[in-house]
């Protein structure tokens, strides 16, 4: 069989902010106010911080301000959601970022809830995880937004494939799993508790890596001409696929760098101007 095709995130999320970058100009000339991202970061973890700075080099890009706000690691949930609320009334931000994680000795669930539905661009909160689910307007959370726009801009529809997402998390796992259900994929999350992964995997039309743990999938794991969705974003740029043997067994597959990675980005500010366009317009 030949190698998979490789899906290019960096090339859409290149054309996404592009034309995110032309709807924030344009919504700036036709109201005078510039759309505009908060980021908060806790501590000080050095992936964290660089994640942050990126979001904020990408904001420059697509004509996005963007606001910073740094709390020392001690922070208490209760310092957190206070700034979370204050900045979801403030008028001049329209779209709030909290980074994750953010420590163990914080409620992340009660700081993501601090954030207003309609500034959670990142698509966080509960009220966004409903609407995911449910396949009704609103955020979606962005990896799993992002990877949704890589499946349709390959031609991949999920309708009754079989989709094992491996991985339960809050704001990757379980929501992918949720889109992928709403565009009508047989969906199987896997998780630490599962048993025989191997054999899971396998039977997986379209499979989503999700568990932070480096190459976790092997390519003895992929269904010949599998599509594999790598959401792994571990230290030095590993993904959760075992990317040399996976390649060799799928039909389509995401490198890391330069998949999954930039689209997250990608969602994040075109999301920000929908919240600037939508609170503009009263
Ligand atoms: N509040 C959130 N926290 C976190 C999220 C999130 O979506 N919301 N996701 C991850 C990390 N993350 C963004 O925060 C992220 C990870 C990786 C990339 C990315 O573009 N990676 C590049 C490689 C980067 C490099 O060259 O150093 C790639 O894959 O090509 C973007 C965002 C955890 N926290």
């Amino acid at each position: 069989m030949s190698q998979a095709r490789l899906m290019d995130g960096t090339a859409l999320a290149r054309r996404i902010v592009e034309r995110t970058a032309h709807r924030a100009a344009e919504l700036t000339s036709r109201t005078g106010v510039r759309p505009c991202l908060a980021t908060v970061l806790v501590g000080e973890d050095p992936a964290s911080v660089t994640y942050v700075r990126m979001k904020q080099n990408r904001c420059r890009t697509a004509n996005i301000a963007s606001r910073h706000v740094e709390l020392p690691a001690e922070t208490t949930t209760a310092r957190l959601v206070r700034t979370l609320r204050d900045l979801s009334a403030d008028p001049s931000v329209h779209g709030i970022l909290l980074q994750h994680p953010v420590g163990d000795h914080i409620d992340e669930r009660a700081a993501f809830e601090a954030i207003a539905a309609e500034k959670d661009v990142d698509g966080v909160t509960f009220a966004s995880f409903a609407t995911m689910s449910f396949a009704l307007p609103g955020f979606v959370s962005c990896t799993p937004g992002g990877i949704m726009r890589l499946l349709d801009a390959y031609d991949v529809d999920p309708a009754g494939k079989r989709a094992v997402v491996v991985g339960r998390s809050a704001i990757l796992g379980k929501p992918v799993g949720m889109l992928l259900l709403a565009r009508d994929a047989t969906v199987t999350y896997c998780h630490s508790r599962t048993r025989e992964l191997s054999s899971v995997v396998r039977e997986a039309d379209i499979v989503v890596a999700a568990a932070g743990r480096p190459r976790l999938v092997r390519g003895e794991d992929v269904k010949p001409g599998a599509v594999v969705i790598d959401a792994g974003y571990n230290a030095g740029n590993v993904g959760d696929v075992d990317f040399a043997t996976a390649v060799e067994r799928a039909s389509l597959i995401t490198p890391v760098p330069g998949g999954v990675g930039p689209m997250t980005i990608a969602t994040l500010l075109e999301q920000t101007v929908d919240a600037a366009a939508r609170q503009l317009a009263g």
